[in-house]
């Protein structure tokens, strides 16, 4: 079985997917963190992000590994762990333009529908793109405000600050960022983290 968990950036998917796979005792993998290795790697290459043919050049000859857990994935890079580098604001930054690039998305997009299931997997066109097939859909979204308020608590910049690279990272993801069809769409804002994920749990159990 997948539970698929998309939505826009900061919408809770990484705490809501933790959540939702811990009560059901089963791995969560988040896609998005590939994505931020790939950005990793390419900026400590010093390559330029747009040239897709080195940046996939440089991915294959320092193999990343993705390890779903229920408590938290962490993503290794050979033998080291990189996955307290994934979250700052550097990545953020360059992180949209690595992931419009097709031949990056395929390789992401082979490494997750290699996964043993059941899992539950997240970010922003898992329910479209890589398993449109699972049978339970989610879509998180929330007031660009709520989510910069939220984030303030985990990074030193300031709430409108945090607002406008939100926004910016929604436009430049726009191409990922529509719900599946049949996902059902959960406006977080005024929810807590536990009524989103008793709400997609009842869902899930009928
Ligand atoms: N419903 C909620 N109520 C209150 N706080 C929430 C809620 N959902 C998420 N949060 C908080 O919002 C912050 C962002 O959540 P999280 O990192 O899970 O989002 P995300 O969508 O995975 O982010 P990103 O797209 O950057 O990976 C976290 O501090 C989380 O605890
Ligand atoms: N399935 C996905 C997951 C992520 N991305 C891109 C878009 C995001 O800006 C970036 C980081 O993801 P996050 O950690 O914020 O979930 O990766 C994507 O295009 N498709």
């Amino acid at each position: 079985m997948i539970v698929t968990i998309d939505g826009v950036a900061a919408s809770g998917k990484s705490s809501v997917s933790g959540g939702v796979a811990q009560a059901l005792g089963i791995p969560y993998v988040s896609s998005g963190l590939l994505y931020r290795a790939a950005t990793l790697l390419g900026l400590e290459g010093g390559l330029d992000l747009q040239d897709a043919p080195r940046l996939l050049d440089h991915l294959r000859a320092h193999p990343v590994r993705l390890e779903p857990l229920a408590a938290g994935n962490r993503v290794w890079l050979g033998e080291q762990e990189i996955t307290d580098r994934l979250h700052s604001t550097r990545i953020d930054r360059g992180v949209s333009v690595v992931a419009a690039h097709p031949a990056v998305r395929a390789w992401v997009d082979e490494q997750l529908r290699a996964l043993p299931e059941p899992f539950v997997a997240e970010g922003r066109d898992m329910g479209t793109n890589v398993f449109p097939h699972a049978p339970h859909k989610f879509y998180l979204t929330a007031s660009a405000r709520i989510r910069a308020e939220r984030r303030s608590q985990e990074r030193p910049e300031n709430i409108p600050e945090i607002e406008a690279a939100l926004l910016r990272r929604d436009e430049l993801d726009r191409g990922q960022i529509a719900p599946a069809p049949d996902a059902r769409v959960l406006d977080t804002g005024p929810m807590t983290l536990d009524q989103v994920i008793q709400t997609i749990l009842a869902d899930i159990r009928g």
